[in-house]
């Protein structure tokens, strides 16, 4: 059958794959880089905790000695550690204060009886030695590799940067992304409309689901549907960005003028058309200069799936980040499948009482009516099969 002769999904995302790359490492200052993938070993500075640590606000004496004990002055945290001295002597002490030279044990403000400079233990309490203390070195010892090159950062990530005084970190570049868009019928988001026109949206769907993954470099511009204005422009947009996402002017019309202006400035074709619906007319090529070049299909729901299936993998790959496990859902009703092309299904995602993720289809009407699309949470990837796929069946769920 003809269908067969054109290339799968899954042919397709390797191929993709292949040429993610990566987009070299920048330096960034500490605080903006929550949620950037890390590029370098970091290592303790010093051990951690760097001193015995008092964990609690109360005193800290030698274990033996007492039982009455005079308080000879106060241990704060931010100060260097005092000694005790001799005989039955303790120190107030903080928490996350250094632990007093001379002392062993901390006990609790709760459990102590004070009477004016002496102190004794609640009736009936029995300190442990050593308790209510940090260790030196309990956390980490100094050089100890903590963050490996690969990693997200997150919250805790950022805490550990800091503190073993990384005011800067090497992370994956962002790459420079060029988003354009082809087409005569094209109107501005603000501004007046013609009846022949439509506001451009799949630009939004596409910056939506880059800015949302932390992709932020991004610049916009638009294209007619001239084949020496497109060639023009590509061959700008080229120079200026290390990946074009395209849409529209990939498929028959004599208009369609993407895939020969891009092949006249220089972007060597790998695929075009998949056996996917939406999205087969999907186009991706390689620049002369290693740029990644996306040409989406214009209708609206092929364009923003074909950017989550494919666009997105690419990046997050090209950051250094591994392929992500399939996140599988069951769906909660039949759909019709295609004997030909692996379908993108719009679904809705609920849990059961069980935690399990369940889809709920909802299929579109035409790849050009995306209202409805603002209501879901993702698609999933159903295989080609004849028939229906039942309820219960397990698909991959690909999030917005
Ligand atoms: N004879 C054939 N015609 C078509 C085929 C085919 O195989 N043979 N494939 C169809 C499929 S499937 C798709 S998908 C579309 C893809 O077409 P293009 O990539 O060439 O896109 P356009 O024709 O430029 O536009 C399609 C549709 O999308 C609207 N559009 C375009 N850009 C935007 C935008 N930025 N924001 C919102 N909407 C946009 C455009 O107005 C059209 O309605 O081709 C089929 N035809
Ligand atoms: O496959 Mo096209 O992407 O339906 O409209």
């Amino acid at each position: 059958m003809k269908m067969d002769n054109l290339l799968s999904v899954a042919q397709a995302v390797d191929l993709v794959l292949e040429y993610a790359g990566n987009f070299g490492t920048e330096r960034i200052p500490l605080a903006e880089a929550g949620g950037r993938i890390l590029q370098q070993v970091v290592r303790a500075e010093r051990a951690q905790p760097p001193y015995d640590r008092v964990m609690m606000d109360g005193i800290a004496f030698r274990s033996g000695s007492g039982p009455v004990l005079v308080v000879h002055g106060t241990q704060r945290a931010g100060a260097p550690g005092q000694p005790l001295p001799e005989g039955n002597a303790c120190l107030e002490v903080m928490t996350g204060a250094v632990l007093p030279e001379g002392t062993d044990t901390v006990v609790p403000v709760e459990r102590l009886v004070r009477d004016g400079r002496q102190i004794t233990f609640e009736a009936g309490y029995q300190p442990h030695a050593g308790q209510f203390i940090h260790r030196r070195g309990s956390d980490c010892a100094a050089g100890t590799e903590l963050l490996l090159p690969g990693l997200r950062l997150n919250g805790p990530a950022l805490a550990v940067l800091a503190c073993n005084g990384y005011a800067e970190v090497e992370v994956s570049r962002i790459p420079s992304i060029g988003i354009v868009s082809t087409g005569d019928e094209l109107a501005d988001v603000e501004g007046p409309v013609q009846d022949w026109q439509i506001r451009r949206s799949n630009e939004y769907a596409i910056i939506g689901a880059l800015t949302s993954r932390r992709f932020n470099r991004i610049e916009q511009s638009v294209v007619s549907d001239d084949l020496a204005e497109t060639i023009v422009a590509l061959r700008e947009q080229l120079q200026r960005h290390d990946v074009l996402v395209l849409s529209g002017g990939v498929s028959m019309g004599a208009f369609d003028h993407v895939p020969k202006a891009l092949s006249r400035s220089g972007v060597e074709k790998v695929f075009h058309k998949v056996a996917q619906r939406p999205g087969k007319p999907l186009w991706f090529g390689v620049g002369s200069e290693g740029q990644r070049v996306f040409g989406l299909p214009g209708n609206p729901v092929s364009a923003v799936s074909c950017a989550i299936r494919y666009v997105m993998p690419m990046l997050l790959a090209g950051q250094g980040l591994s392929r992500p496990e399939p996140y599988m859902v069951e769906l909660d009703a039949e759909t019709e499948q295609s004997a030909t092309l692996v379908r993108f299904l719009p679904v809705r995602i609920r849990h059961d009482a069980s935690g399990c993720a369940l889809a709920t289809p909802c299929p579109m009407p035409t790849s050009g009516d995306f209202s409805f699309l603002a209501g879901t949470d993702g698609f999933v990837e159903l295989p080609r099969g004849e028939g229906v796929a039942a309820a219960g069946t397990h698909a991959v769920f690909h999030g917005w």
